[in-house]
């Protein structure tokens, strides 16, 4: 049976429909990220499955409950980490997680839990006097003491540095092993590719693709990059006409070539050919990051091509001196 199961899930906010038919379900111990454009409706989605907000249609299961009915049960199955967390500015580090920890039956130990998270040395700290970092590890903390069964994460990493991104996702990993099901929003295609088991792209409230982030990238109808430096002179324009090449460009003495799947063995073996070495060679395959773009590029387009063709009459009657 599947840990969260959402069928159709509609939300409406006065005229505008912002969680429009979204379906999916995660399996138990999945890593299951929410990826999207800004306004998409991921917060949404996830606040809905966590009981936060009333949905307006569809059905929704975590754990075999349904939030809409939220009680103790659901409570302790679930973590929730949002966007802003906000305790009392004079509660310290400690105080919030032993406050938590009373919450639930089964809490994790917390002390454990702030050193895995990079927060040991600010156990006594205030809440008002840590920095943007130490306050996004203290709502994860917050989010995963209670040993959830699911746990929700929005936007886990914003605002942390490279390295403390690094040892939340470390964390992230171990848990995995445990069976914990998270359920990740983030915009990181990084951090998706790394964690994610599946993704789903959501926008204009709708699930555009869903799938494994490497299903996801190999499906991109992107160029393969590479760059490199070359050993000699080269000439770009003979580079620009092999079959396989389909873009030139240069940066400094570094060269940058766009082409299909084999434009690196081509343009490799044609510069051999001429004398010329390729040094420091980088080819890129398309990733997560391209597939997102492409994804959303292509739904962009298909709701523009949706959007109704004004009637000529009524926008004209509607110009100041219109045609009436
Ligand atoms: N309480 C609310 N009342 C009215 N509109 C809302 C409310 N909350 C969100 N919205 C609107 O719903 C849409 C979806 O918002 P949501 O926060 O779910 O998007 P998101 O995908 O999480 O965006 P982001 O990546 O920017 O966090 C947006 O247009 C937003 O302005």
């Amino acid at each position: 049976m599947a840990m969260i199961d959402v069928r159709d899930l509609r939300k409406v906010y006065g005229p505008k429909t912002v969680v429009d038919g979204v379906s999916f379900s995660v399996q138990p111990g999945e890593i299951f990220g929410i990826l999207g454009p800004n306004g998409a409706g991921k917060t949404t989605t996830v606040e809905c499955i966590g009981g936060l907000r009333r949905r307006d249609g569809g059905s929704i299961s975590v754990a075999g409950m349904d939030p809409a009915g939220e009680g103790k049960a659901f409570r302790e199955a679930l973590g929730i980490q949002l966007q802003e967390s906000r305790l009392p500015e004079k509660q310290t580090v400690a105080e919030a997680l032993q406050l938590y920890s009373s919450f639930y039956s089964r809490p994790r130990d917390w002390r454990e839990l702030i050193e895995r998270l990079g927060l040991g040395a600010q156990a006594r700290t205030a809440f008002g006097k840590l920095s943007g970092g130490q306050k996004q590890r203290l709502s994860v903390a917050l989010a995963l003491i209670g040993n959830p069964k699911v746990a929700i994460l929005d936007e886990l990493t914003t605002g942390l540095d490279p390295t403390a991104r690094r040892e939340v996702w470390g964390l992230l990993e171990d848990l995995k092993g445990t069976g914990v099901t998270l359920l990740l929003v983030s915009h990181f295609m990084e951090e998706a590719e790394r964690l994610c088991d599946r993704v789903a792209v959501i926008d204009r409230g709708r699930v555009v693709a869903l799938d494994t982030p490497a299903d996801l990238a190999a499906g991109v109808q992107a160029d393969q990059r590479m760059s490199f430096i070359p050993s000699g002179r080269i000439d770009t324009v003979a580079l620009q006409q092999l079959p396989d090449v389909h873009q030139v460009s240069s940066t400094g003495e570094r060269v940058q070539v766009t082409g299909t799947d084999n434009v690196a063995s081509a343009v490799i073996i044609a510069l051999h050919e001429h004398g010329v070495a390729v040094r420091k060679l980088r080819v890129d395959q398309p990733n997560l990051d391209d597939a997102f773009v492409a994804i959303t590029r292509n739904a962009e387009a298909d709701a523009a091509a949706a959007q109704p063709i004004p009637d000529q009459s009524t926008a004209a009657a509607a110009l100041p001196g219109g045609h009436r």
